[in-house]
């Protein structure tokens, strides 16, 4: 079971919410993927924690300081099960806008506008507990 845990990979990513919309990024790459929205994010890195990851990757993606808070959703797993997603929610912190460094595109979703893009597969889980929370906190 340990042994299990620490060999797969978690992908984290940010559900960086600001005026009651968040924010969706349209991957540049690879082909089969690009243009699917998701979550900015990535790779945990070795001795590194989720949240930390979850800040650096929106500085290196974005151009932005976040601060992450809770989770969202529950652990998606990826492709045959090399890793899991676990998505935060964050919060802008500072004055800097979000600039797509590495997306092809960025838009700001309101709840009754998560449908309007095509997500990767794994982030159709965590959209909808995203509408729940964006409904409950409005
Ligand atoms: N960041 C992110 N990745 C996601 C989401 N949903 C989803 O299936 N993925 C997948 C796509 C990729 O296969 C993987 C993340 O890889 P990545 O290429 O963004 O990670 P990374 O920045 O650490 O990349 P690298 O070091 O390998 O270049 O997780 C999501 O919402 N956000």
């Amino acid at each position: 079971m340990y042994t299990e845990q620490a060999r797969s990979k978690v992908v984290v990513g940010a559900a960086i919410l600001s005026g009651g919309r968040v924010l969706a990024c349209a991957r540049s790459a690879p082909p089969e993927v690009a243009g699917r929205f998701e979550f900015p994010g990535g790779k945990v890195e070795p001795g590194e924690s989720e949240t930390d990851a979850v800040a650096r990757e929106c500085a290196e993606e974005l151009g932005i300081t976040v601060r992450a808070g809770a989770r969202l959703g529950g652990d998606v797993p990826l492709g045959n099960g090399w890793a899991v997603l676990r998505v935060y929610l964050a919060e802008l912190i500072g004055d800097a806008q979000p600039r797509a460094l590495e997306h092809r595109e960025l838009r700001w979703l309101a709840a009754d506008e998560l449908d309007s893009v095509p997500w990767l597969p794994a982030d159709v889980p965590i959209v909808a507990a995203l509408r729940n929370h964006l409904r409950d906190h409005s």
